[in-house]
């Protein structure tokens, strides 16, 4: 196997050997206790699971293919190896770690390629077409949607095309803004090339550190710097798509009104109309200055309102967040003995300030607002923004709390691993809708998540944040848990499904930036509409009509 193509965990999220631990964050087992009924003190830790303990599918990928495949790419980067493509199985959703952790894999890819470059990409999707074979393309397998799984029914050959291999940043125009990016590049390796020459690409989802540039693209993704630096739909300018036969090479042009937009169709389409082997993102100087404040408001209401307020005004800054108030109660409980939050959690000066302003402490909402630029830029845009805060009754508390939110960012993932191993559920679901909707939705969500729970008979949680403004509405964000009781998927399944369901019931997107996928899909049509539907189905099944690239996601074959 190719060795120099690091993978995370087959089992769980992120690196072997690091995880989630509560021991520092002496609110957190209390929290979790009187949330969701889980004694952290007395519930039996699950131990890590043991791969010789899987049934996996065998290949049946006939060994000529296999052998043309690693003539294209070399022995050592072609492996049929049942590890290798158990880790290409899944993405990461809690539905994807549930099944993986019990043993439940219907189909494996049957063999997974490493190409080199462009050229062996297209050499491998030609011998795959003409093998009447599928191909999944694969960045790092971060998905939560269920844009991954090969379908149980598949008879076909299934390749998974891992563009591991793929993530140098190739060339910069240091006159345009524009880096070109080969497409398996994770965040980390191309931050790291664009900030040696400083640049940046200003796209950090919570996923950066293992997922790719082509995998951004291909599911939509947006980052937390969204308000100043868009998202990966604003931030990918140019494309290059392999596709049997040739390269779809989409140039990078500021706008164009050259017909319907091709870049919008790859953009989204998971795998479905080739593989993307690179992108030309726009780039930007590293700014001089970069900091994230604090701010908490009385009110939900009275964050949204100011969020709104913000983005209408000229202030921009680079993030916009506010948690509700489960939210806030949770980010309060699982903060560090000394954390930002110190002067908050002891009783000192700053609840006694809320108190005296009339503030009910289980309601207030805790808000980062995060300014980038020259050290002129960034003073200027939060004295905007002190104003509006202000104006909506809202109070500053400095940058301590957002300098650790900041660190902390890309451990949070960790989190849903211990909770499983603990037997629980932790997941999300985002969406996003206009400013006057986004207040009903939320109600919604809250209410359809609590009659789930009555449905399955537990104690659950629910929290959500407001983040990435836009002119006319914002991404809302949920984090809900409860304790598993007899049949994890489907109680798990009961949940999701009443959160989705009171989105499109509420005017809001079935996913703000995790795709479609499989999860997502059975909400496709009351998100886009039933011609909408068709026009996709028609798109795929004409760019594809042999249903090679990753077939049944976003809409069913
Ligand atoms: C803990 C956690 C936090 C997350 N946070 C965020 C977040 O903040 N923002 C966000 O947007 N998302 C987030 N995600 C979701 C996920 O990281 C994104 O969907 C990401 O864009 C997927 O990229 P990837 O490289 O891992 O793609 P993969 O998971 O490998 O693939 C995803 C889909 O894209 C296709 N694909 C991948 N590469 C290519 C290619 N080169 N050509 C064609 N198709 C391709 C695959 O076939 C598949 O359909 C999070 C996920 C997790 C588990």
């Amino acid at each position: 196997m190719t060795d120099t193509v690091k993978h995370m965990k087959w089992w769980g999220w992120g690196n072997d050997g690091v995880g989630f631990h509560h021991e520092d964050k002496p609110g957190f087992a209390p929290f979790v206790a009187e949330k969701v009924g889980l004694d952290l003190h007395t519930a039996e830790r699950a131990v890590e699971p043991s791969f010789d303990d899987l049934d996996v599918p065998a290949s049946t990928a006939p060994e000529a293919f296999v052998s043309a495949l690693a003539g294209i790419v070399g022995d050592d980067h072609v492996s049929v190896d049942d590890l290798v493509r158990v880790i290409h199985t899944y993405g990461k959703s809690l539905r994807d770690l549930v099944r993986i952790r019990g043993n439940q894999i219907l189909r494996s890819p049957d063999v997974v390629v490493y190409p080199a470059d462009e050229a062996e990409v297209q050499q491998v999707v030609d011998a795959a077409v003409a093998a009447d074979a599928v191909i999944i393309p694969f960045g790092g397998g971060s998905n939560i949607a269920g844009s991954l799984e090969p379908m149980p029914a598949e008879t076909r050959t299934v390749v998974s095309l891992d563009l591991g291999r793929m993530r140098a940043v190739v060339d910069i125009d240091t006159d345009s803004g524009l880096a070109r990016i080969q497409a398996g590049a994770q965040g980390p390796d191309l931050e790291a090339q664009l900030n040696s020459t400083g640049w940046t690409i200003g796209h950090f989802p919570d996923s950066f550190t293992h997922s790719t540039v082509g995998g951004w693209v291909a599911t939509r993704s947006t980052g937390m710097q969204s308000d100043k630096y868009g998202d990966i739909a604003d931030i990918a300018r140019g494309l290059r798509v392999v596709r049997p036969g040739d390269v779809l090479v989409l140039r990078p042009l500021p706008s164009t009104s050259s017909g319907p937009s091709v870049r919008e169709m790859i953009l989204g389409s998971e795998g479905r109309l080739g593989v993307i082997t690179e992108v030309t993102v726009q780039v930007h100087r590293v700014p001089e200055k970069r900091n994230i404040f604090a701010y908490f408001f009385p009110t939900w209401e009275a964050g949204i309102t100011a969020m709104q307020a913000i983005s209408e005004s000229d202030a921009s800054p680079s993030i916009t967040r506010v948690s509700d108030a489960h939210e806030t109660g949770f980010t309060m409980a699982t903060s560090k003995t000394r954390s930002g939050f110190s002067k908050f959690t002891a009783e000192t000066a700053l609840p006694r300030i809320m108190k005296a302003k009339g503030w009910d402490l289980d309601k207030i909402c805790l808000s980062f607002i995060g300014y980038e630029g020259s050290t002129a830029h960034a003073k200027h845009q939060k004295k905007l923004v002190d104003a509006i805060v202000k104006k909506h009754g809202g109070m500053g508390v400095g940058e301590g709390p957002g300098l650790l939110y900041d660190q902390k960012k890309f451990d949070t993932p960790y989190l849903r691993d211990f909770l499983l191993d603990m037997g629980a559920a932790g997941d999300v679901s985002e969406t996003a809708a206009p400013w006057s909707k986004l207040l009903q939705v939320h109600d919604a969500v809250y209410a359809a998540a609590d009659k789930a729970y009555a449905e399955i008979g537990v104690t659950g949680w629910i929290m959500s944040h407001l983040s990435h403004s836009y002119h006319s509405g914002a991404c809302l964000y949920f984090t809900f848990a409860f304790v598993f009781q007899d049949d994890p998927l489907s109680e798990y399944d009961t949940v999701k499904n009443a959160i989705q369901q009171a989105f499109v019931d509420n005017d809001a997107t079935i996913s703000h930036h995790h795709g479609v996928g499989r999860e997502h899909a059975p909400w496709l049509e009351e998100d886009i509409s039933s011609e909408g539907v068709k026009v996709l189905t028609a798109l795929f099944e004409s760019a594809d009509p042999g249903a090679h690239f990753n077939p049944d996601k976003v809409v069913a074959d």
